[in-house]
């Protein structure tokens, strides 16, 4: 069968009306870069924040109708945030580099590289939710931390761009230093290499950025770092399915993802929602955990499953996810983030600190077991 060309999916593109009905998504410019790999096609459109939900139907028409393209095997469209609605795209500075450094190209229109890993970093697992306040970072770091007291020299990635809440967690501040001249000097503490957009620039400045500046900060937060030799490098994704989620699925090999879910119906259904974007672009599912998963009494130490308990095991069972543990809402592990301890490092003999261990020694499981995945080549147009 014939390949897929860009100049196919942009035609097809042309039949999209624009968010306010007016033109085509193409002709008004809000459609991104195209990638194809492997007959598989990636692209966003730009619309406004805050009207990113109510346009989800144009997000899913642009996909629904490239899937008609004869030899598209699968498609992946997302939505980024723009500031104008139906604008022509407007210039794409390139996010600030720390002091002295230098900025990255923008991303858009030239030509990139096809996904390649990190020099030095064996295994990179992305920790994904499907909705916001599900605790995914408080478990990323606490999975990081746990994977390195199991014996693994490990990194931590915030990719949360629009959020990044690594700085505090591990209570970090400062800025990175450069070295010679080229690469970044991760921060450290609790023997975890971090990086994070937040030691970068301002949260204000990354609010608004698109999606080529996205990628390719977060490129850079990933391959200009001087990692040196992990065994892991964990990813704390941002919530939902976005630019940075597009970016790490078509440009870095990973060795599976995560998915962190409350047992709240709501949020196993946003959970599948992150399910299906990872298997839509063949990226492992290492397991689901479940957070806040009971409640223990901080006084008795009494157990109560105020949130309906085994939610999260039994969508993981259905369908066929490995469920990777459950860890309690508790005081302990509130108060221990939001101070920047860690609960693994804070108290290593409490039972928290063992269920983030046992999460950790689960997930090592599925990527050792698993043979090195090899990186899919991109087609560029
Ligand atoms: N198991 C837990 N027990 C008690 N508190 C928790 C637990 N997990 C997370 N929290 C708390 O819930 C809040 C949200 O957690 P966190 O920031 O990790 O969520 P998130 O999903 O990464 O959120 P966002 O998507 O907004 O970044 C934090 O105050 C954190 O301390």
């Amino acid at each position: 069968m014939a390949e897929v060309t860009k100049e196919q999916v942009l035609e097809t593109l042309s039949k999209v009306r624009g968010p306010d009905l007016e033109g085509d998504i193409v002709s008004l410019g809000i459609v991104s870069d195209v990638f194809i790999s492997d007959a598989k096609v990636y692209f966003s459109v730009s619309v406004p924040a805050e009207r990113a939900k109510e346009l989800e139907p144009l997000r899913a028409a642009a996909e629904k109708i490239v899937k008609t393209i004869p030899g598209v095997k699968g498609v992946l469209a997302t939505l980024t945030a723009d500031r104008k609605a139906g604008s022509a795209p407007s210039p794409r500075p390139a996010p600030s580099a720390p002091a002295g450094g230098h900025a990255h190209p923008p991303a858009g229109g030239a030509p990139r590289s096809a996904k390649s890993g990190v020099p030095g970093v064996g295994a990179i697992i992305a920790v994904a939710s499907g909705k916001g306040g599900v605790g995914k970072s408080t478990t990323a770091v606490n999975l990081a931390l746990g994977l390195q007291a199991n014996g693994l020299r490990v990194g931590l990635l915030d990719a949360d761009i629009y959020g990044p809440s690594v700085p505090r967690l591990l209570k970090i501040s400062g800025r990175p230093e450069q070295i010679d001249g080229k690469y970044i000097k991760p921060m450290e503490n609790y023997g975890l290499k971090a990086m994070s957009m937040g030691f970068l620039v301002d949260e204000e400045t990354a609010m608004i950025w698109r999606g080529p500046m996205v990628q390719s900060a977060l490129l850079q937060m990933l391959r200009e770092v001087a990692w040196g030799d992990l065994d892991v490098l964990v990813v704390d994704m941002p919530p939902g399915t976005g630019d940075v989620q597009l970016t790490m699925a078509q440009q870095v090999p990973l060795a599976g993802a995560v998915i962190v879910s409350t047992p709240q119906d709501l949020a196993l259904i946003d959970a599948r929602k992150a399910v299906n974007m990872f298997r839509k672009v063949e990226i492992p599912l290492l397991g689901i955990v479940e957070n806040m998963s009971y409640f223990l009494a901080p006084d008795t130490g009494n157990r109560y499953d105020i949130f309906g308990h085994g939610g999260a095991k039994a969508e993981a069972d259905r369908i066929g996810v490995p469920f990777l543990g459950e860890v309690p809402l508790t005081m302990e592990i509130r108060e221990r983030s939001d101070a920047g301890t860690p609960v693994v490092v804070a108290v290593p003999d409490g039972p928290s600190a063992a269920i983030y261990r046992d999460i950790a020694a689960a997930v090592w499981a599925q990527v050792s077991g698993r043979p090195q995945r090899k990186a899919p080549s991109i087609v560029f147009e």
